[in-house]
């Protein structure tokens, strides 16, 4: 079974596409659909987006379409517990990919700069009255990992859990990552639509080994592989 059938028989959507320029487009139109489908149901839309190296030309491409930002709230899927002008730091790379769309929608970025445990019961309220997101975007890590939920951290089955009490934890720094702040399935899974957006093989590989194992705490995007969620592959 290809790993398009795979997807496809877990109700997962399949979108390929030939370059990450190509994903980056048809990303960034699919959650502008999802975002005025929302708001014209419910007058507003929420939208949680994930940092890394990989979403940048989606950013920068859903900054040039033309919606009623000013009817969306947008916050984070995890950060990295690093002020905005730090290299590493999630929502510095959301603020330069998108700085005009920022100034119309209302943004919650998770970094507070007071104490990563404050930050973190800062983020669980305020998801606590955002939630439902109509969407999120995740990315994946070579490890398998999504959000700030890494394989076989601390009380990673707790935060895979949909009844953890946690919406948002402080993920403690390690010798090779930084502290972070990141949501937990009990916010990602009750999301009305998830993206994934993913590119090169060695991912590819890592997400049919997450389809064919549902092993979540090796592979914690395994927890999140359920419908509604959009894949979007590029080579
Ligand atoms: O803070 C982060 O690192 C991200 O939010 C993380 O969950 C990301 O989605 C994956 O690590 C993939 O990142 P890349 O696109 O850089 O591979």
């Amino acid at each position: 079974m290809t790993i398009e059938e795979q997807a496809r028989s877990r109700g997962l959507a399949w979108y390929p596409a030939d370059s990450p320029q190509a994903q980056a487009e048809a990303v960034a139109t699919h959650v502008a659909a999802l975002l005025k489908k929302a708001i014209e149901q419910r007058g507003h839309a929420s939208l949680a987006l994930s940092g890394g190296r990989g979403p940048e030309l989606f950013l920068r491409r859903l900054e040039q379409i033309q919606l009623d930002w000013e009817k969306v709230t947008i916050t984070q899927v995890d950060e990295r517990w690093v002020p905005p002008e730090h290299e590493q730091s999630n929502a510095g790379l959301i603020q330069r990919c998108m700085p005009q769309l920022l100034q119309r929608a209302t943004w919650l970025p998770l970094y507070q700069g007071r104490s990563l445990e404050a930050d973190a019961q800062h983020c669980h309220t305020m998801l606590k009255t955002l939630m439902p997101v109509d969407v999120v975007v995740l990315g994946m890590g070579p490890d398998g990992h999504t959000a700030s939920l890494f394989p076989h951290m601390p009380k990673l089955p707790d935060y895979l859990s949909e009844q953890t009490p946690a919406l948002c934890i402080a993920v403690p720094e390690t010798a090779e990552r930084l502290a972070r702040l990141s949501m937990t399935a009990a916010v990602i899974n009750q999301a009305r639509s998830k993206i994934l957006a993913l590119s090169g093989e060695d991912k590819l590989q890592q997400l049919a080994t997450a389809l064919e194992t549902s092993d979540p705490l090796a592979r914690p995007i395994a927890a999140f592989l359920t419908p509604s969620m959009d894949i979007f592959y590029s080579p």
